[in-house]
């Protein structure tokens, strides 16, 4: 399949100033403001497929809203190329806005005072959906989702789940070839977060819908994506299918072990890179083929207790990397 989605060297800097708190300081930073830079994407590049899903994990501020906003057209990139079904996003032209979709889980597109039907209804004169048309795919989207008897029901009186479902179908009812997931199970119980999932992958197998996905759920992206991105600080840091990510740790292992009496920090960091550390309780990051004599070493010079060597689990790996600059 061919490429619908194709980023460049991707920058995003966002400028702003520091705000002192106080009447006296508001009063003076109208005369001198401090100015701060934010580098929030770094010189990004990648491709998507047509009818891929692909995830995008990172931890807080790492800079994935602020590329799925730049991927729709709401901000201007500060540097680099990005081409949404061959459209440059920030030029705004209306046929592109016509073909993808955004919803983020934190914001609300539905008139909060009025039932999702009559949202939906203003979306279908919007975007010009026929009668028909219209009329197919709320059905289908309703039953899907089960939330039929709720269209009618006003939006602040529905759960957080029932809102992200009504949320879904009024980005979906014009039928867009992207669709852009900021954190859609946000807040929402085991049980909605995996309604959310199956409809999503069942809407991508009916309708090939190209779907991007931010989550901070690893299940999320386990469960939707072949393919995960993981940013950290504004780079990517991998790139490839979830379960695989700890390949690039090469072999490493971990010794986890529990200490009977307190041991200098840099006493422990001799016998590897420490990742973990609680009370007594350590976990290091050594080379596969220095784990025999390492281990060995280790028990014999220190009062350990209780001692184990593992791999590294895909949580363990996603952390590791949260935590590095670069890999
Ligand atoms: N309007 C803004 N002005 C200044 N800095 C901003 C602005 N919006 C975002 N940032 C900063 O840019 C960085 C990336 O933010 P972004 O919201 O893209 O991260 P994220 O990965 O989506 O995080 P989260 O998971 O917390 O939503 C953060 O350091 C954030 O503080």
């Amino acid at each position: 399949m061919s490429e619908i989605i194709t980023v460049k060297n991707l920058y995003k800097q966002y400028n702003y100033y520091e705000k002192e708190a106080g009447l006296k300081n508001s009063f003076k930073g109208l005369f001198t403001r401090k100015k701060l830079v934010r580098e929030a994407v770094k010189d990004i590049s990648f491709q998507v497929k047509e009818g891929e899903v692909v995830g995008f994990l990172g931890a807080n501020g790492a800079g994935k809203t602020t590329t799925l906003k730049m991927l729709s057209g709401i901000l201007y990139p500060t540097a680099g190329e990005i081409s949404v079904m061959g459209y440059r996003p920030s030029e705004r032209k209306k046929n592109f806005k016509r073909q993808f979709s955004i919803v983020m889980g934190q914001k609300n597109q539905l008139w909060w005072d009025l039932p999702a039907s009559e949202s939906l209804e203003l979306n279908r004169c919007i975007y010009e959906i026929d009668r028909k048309d219209f009329d197919e795919m709320v059905d289908y989207l309703t039953e899907l989702l089960e939330v039929k008897e709720l269209l009618n029901v006003q939006v602040r009186r529905l759960s957080l789940g029932e809102r992200m479902k009504m949320e879904l179908i009024a980005s979906l009812i014009y039928r867009p070839k992207v669709l852009f997931l900021d954190e859609p199970t946000i807040g929402l119980d085991i049980i909605s977060q995996k309604n959310i999932q199956d409809f999503i992958r069942e809407y991508n197998k009916e309708f090939k819908t190209t779907v991007i996905l931010t989550s901070h759920y690893m299940n999320d992206i386990e469960k939707l994506c072949r393919r995960t991105i993981i940013m950290n600080h504004g780079s990517i840091v991998y790139d490839g299918e979830l379960k695989e990510v700890n390949g690039i740790f090469g072999d490493d292992k971990l010794l986890k072990f529990q200490l009977d009496s307190d041991i200098p920090l840099d006493t422990i960091a001799q016998y590897g890179r420490i990742i973990k550390h609680e009370n007594m309780n350590f976990t290091l990051q050594v080379g596969k083929d220095e784990v025999k004599a390492c281990a060995v070493k280790l028990l014999q010079d220190l009062p350990v207790n209780d001692f184990n060597v593992e791999d590294i689990p895909v949580e363990e790996g996603i952390t590791l990397l949260y935590k590095k600059e670069e890999v």
